[in-house]
């Protein structure tokens, strides 16, 4: 639950900490746009994601479903300043599916907190196979961070790419490169 009033207060402490008149013209209604916008950009924690998973369709083709270029953002919880980029998912179903939209809902539930990209990756692929048991999930994701990009090391154009596989995925390359394929 976000708290309005404690993040407004930190807000309007942080502007004067950088030397900013917290009550200027152009920054008064700052802290409370703040608190506004991190219900949106942090509402993933309000949420789970066994609720966006839980209608399931029944299916007798348990061939490979890939949905790919979810586009994500999130905010990385050392220096809370957006990653984004794109995911892609694939699973094998064992007699259930789920509505496309719920993976890309998956996705975005769990970007909508502070994350680190590793963690992301497989809070996808395990809520995947807890909700629909499947044969196996696999997820990449591949993200631009702007604390690579913007300030420290300064490196724009350089993507994190991480990999998260589960099930049949783990052992088996052949499906991982099909995988690779799919999404290229
Ligand atoms: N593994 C991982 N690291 C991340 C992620 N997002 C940011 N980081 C890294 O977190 C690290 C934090 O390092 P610190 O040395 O504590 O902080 P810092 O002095 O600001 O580091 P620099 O970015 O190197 O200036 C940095 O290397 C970031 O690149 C992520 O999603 N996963
Ligand atoms: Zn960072």
């Amino acid at each position: 639950m976000i708290d309005q009033g404690k993040v407004k207060q930190a807000v309007r402490l942080l502007l004067e900490g950088i030397g900013e008149d917290s009550g200027r013209e152009g920054l008064k209604d700052t802290p409370e746009r703040i608190a506004r916008m991190y219900e949106e950009i942090y509402g993933g924690m309000e949420e789970s994601a066994e609720e966006h998973l839980k209608k399931t369709f029944h299916v007798d083709n348990n061939e490979m479903v890939v949905e790919k270029n979810i586009t994500f953002y999130s905010i990385c919880e050392h220096h809370l300043l957006p990653f984004y980029g794109k995911a892609h998912i694939a699973y094998i179903p064992d007699g259930k599916v789920v509505g496309l939209s719920k993976l890309a809902r998956t996705v975005e539930m769990f970007a909508r907190r502070l994350q680190l990209q590793e963690q992301l990756t497989a809070q996808i692929a395990d809520a995947l196979m807890e909700s629909l048991n499947p044969k196996g999930v696999c997820v990449m994701l591949e993200a631009e961070h702007m604390c690579m990009t913007m300030r420290g090391i300064k490196k724009p154009g350089s993507q994190t790419v991480t990999v998260v596989k589960r099930g049949g995925f783990s052992n088996n390359p052949e499906l991982i490169n099909l995988f690779f394929q799919m999404i290229k």
